[in-house]
């Protein structure tokens, strides 16, 4: 097994130009040291002063919570520090400008499962670095346009059991992990590789009924198990945390959708673009995984607005595949059964 510290890594990885290499190293330093802070906040839970209580809403409209905004505090502060042009974040409604000479933009969202910080449950810190387009100062959203395939790097902490980075920077998808006895972030596994085939799922199932056709088709013929056309038994996992359910994906495959759906705001889903599927996406892909917005791949959408969401499926890549055809060509999905499932003779 690898044990290379996080320097160690930063140093001898190689993508995009001189100076933005050395912009995303001295980032990525930043972050880690900034998470160390966030951790240490979220490890006090309720004794501590930034905590689960609710404050107002986001640019999105979402809850606000306490340890949101100081999440938020603590990254941006970390990036005035960093060589980085520009900071976009979802708890803040425009881009912030910092340093002019730097050649990098990062998209953060800087406390990801809000909902469950009182539940002593994983939640974690998402981000993308994306190349500077023109002058920082011209129109400082733009920079956060570009389709998610330019980013120069992704990854996310997460606060569980242990406080980990999952970071790709352009060659695979590498997992650190903090070492409280060395001090800092110490690479834990090779390269992970999501496996292509998988028999487990993560959605919030709550929704069914919201669901369009595709979706439900699908988780009906997963749940029906060894007696529907799948002809194996599915597991199901949510843990309503993103960073969370991919890290798990990460270990030991599975895929996970957030759909749009019929409710009030959530055509497109949940899940913002720029700074949670995007990362996500380029971090799955790399790990030899596939990401679609349920059809088309994430990572080749042009966002037009920084807060935009987008529907996400993610993981196991012939299963992604999969769902895919559940929505474009479902007579043709080959293991259904004419007599099987909602669609058949014998509907449910
Ligand atoms: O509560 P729901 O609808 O299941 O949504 C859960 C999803 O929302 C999120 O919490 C959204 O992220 P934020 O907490 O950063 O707003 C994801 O982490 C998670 O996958
Ligand atoms: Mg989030
Ligand atoms: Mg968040």
């Amino acid at each position: 097994m690898p044990a290379a510290t996080l320097d160690a890594f930063l140093n001898s990885y190689a993508v995009g130009d001189d100076q933005q290499r050395t912009n995303i190293a001295a980032a990525v330093r930043q972050l880690a040291q900034a998470a160390v802070k966030v951790r240490h906040a979220i490890n006090q839970g309720a004794l501590g002063t930034a905590f689960a209580r609710a404050r107002g809403t986001n640019a999105d409209g979402d809850v606000q919570k306490d340890l949101d905004v100081f999440a938020d505090d603590i990254f941006l502060d970390a990036m005035r520090h960093a060589p980085v042009a520009l900071y976009a974040s979802e708890e803040l409604d425009q881009p912030v400008l910092l340093d002019p000479t730097a050649r990098i933009a990062v998209a953060i969202d800087p406390l990801d499962g809000s909902s469950n910080i009182d539940t002593n449950v994983s939640l974690g810190t998402i981000f993308s670095f994306l190349p500077l387009t023109g002058a920082p100062d011209a129109d400082p959203a733009a920079s956060f346009f570009q389709p998610g395939a330019n980013q120069l790097g992704a990854g996310f902490f997460i606060y569980g059991p242990q406080l980990a980075l999952v970071l790709s920077l352009g060659s695979g998808t590498h997992i650190f992990v903090l070492s409280t006895r060395l001090g800092t972030f110490v690479q834990a596994y090779e390269s992970r590789i999501i496996p292509p085939r998988t028999q487990e799922f993560a959605i919030n199932a709550a929704n069914y009924r919201h669901w369009d056709e595709a979706v439900r088709l699908y988780i009906d013929d997963c749940l029906k198990g060894s007696e529907g056309p799948r002809e194996r038994d599915f597991n199901m996992r949510w843990i309503a945390s993103l960073a969370a359910d991919c890290y798990r994906i990460l270990i030991r495959g599975g895929v996970f959708l957030y759909p749009g759906d019929a409710r009030r705001g959530y055509h497109q889903g949940r899940l913002r673009l720029v700074y949670e599927a995007n990362p996500i996406a380029y971090l799955v892909e790399q790990a030899g995984g596939s990401a679609t917005d349920a059809v088309d791949r994430i990572l080749e959408i042009e966002p037009e607005h920084l807060h935009q969401r987008t529907p996400v499926v993610f993981g196991s890549a012939r299963e992604v595949a999969r769902i895919a055809r559940y929505h474009t060509a479902p007579s043709a999905i080959g293991e259904r059964a004419p007599l099987f499932g909602t669609r058949g003779l014998f509907r449910a």
